[in-house]
């Protein structure tokens, strides 16, 4: 499902946070957005998701706006907000809500490496346990487009790399990934293409080795030099 936005701009007050962006994303793939903080990285996944509508410009999945798309679609933010309820209730109640196979609930969990803490109640995870159920979640629906906000920041290393299997997975078997990383490192293993945002506009978006190998801009140079970049 190609996504395209154009001149696609959004505004708080004076301030366009989103100015004017132009980006066509086509094929299938991992989507990587990066950029310095403030540029615009969460917003656009907002916009992507329909969450939010833009000042100006448009942004459409296979030429629908955004906001009629959703059910094709499933966000996971850096913080998962999960349901009170065991881990499997939790995977139960999108697969009950969304009239889909509740029968597939423990694979799904099995998946992300959860079906022994099944019965558990979900507020006892620990963080990369809880953003592996929230993946599992997400994935219940079969997405074509997975859009995932930062689910690594702030976790050990080890879950990050549970988690970034589960994506690659996810990847692998065609569903359409757009990843918000501020960890260079992470952009690397997984890009097949970056998106680097600067200022509310795209700055480049090249092929992963091309962007690594040889940024265009100046700014995406300081950015993977480890300067600040404002
Ligand atoms: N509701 C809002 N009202 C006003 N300004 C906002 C609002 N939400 C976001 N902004 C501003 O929009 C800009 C872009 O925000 P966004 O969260 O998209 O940045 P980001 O690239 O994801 O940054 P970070 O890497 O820090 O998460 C920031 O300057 C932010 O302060």
């Amino acid at each position: 499902m190609p996504f395209v936005a154009e001149g696609l701009t959004l505004r708080f007050g004076d301030h366009a946070v989103l100015d004017g962006l132009d980006l066509r994303l086509e094929g299938p793939g991992c989507t990587m957005l990066v950029g310095p903080n403030g540029a615009g990285k969460s917003l656009l996944l907002k916009v992507m998701r329909g969450l939010i509508q833009p000042s100006a410009g448009h942004a459409t999945w296979a030429g629908n706006p955004a906001s009629g798309v959703t059910r094709f679609q499933s966000l996971v933010f850096q913080a998962p907000t999960l349901l009170r309820r065991s881990v499997a209730a939790n995977i139960d109640f999108v697969l009950k809500t969304r009239g889909l196979d509740r029968a597939r609930g423990p694979d799904l969990l099995d998946h992300v490496g959860l079906a022994h803490k099944a019965e558990q109640p979900a507020r006892l995870l620990s963080g990369g346990e809880a953003q592996r159920l929230a993946l599992a979640r997400a994935l219940a629906t079969d997405p074509e487009v997975l859009l995932l906000d930062e689910p690594t920041a702030s976790l050990d290393p080890a879950s990050v790399l549970a988690i970034e299997q589960i994506v690659s997975d996810a990847r692998d078997r065609g569903v359409r990934i757009i990843f918000v990383t501020h960890d260079v490192g992470q952009a690397r293993r997984m890009a097949d293409d970056v998106v680097f945002l600067f200022r509310g506009r795209v700055e480049e978006h090249r092929p992963a080795a091309d962007f690594f190998r040889a940024p265009a801009s100046q700014a995406a140079r300081d950015y993977l030099d480890g300067n600040i970049v404002i």
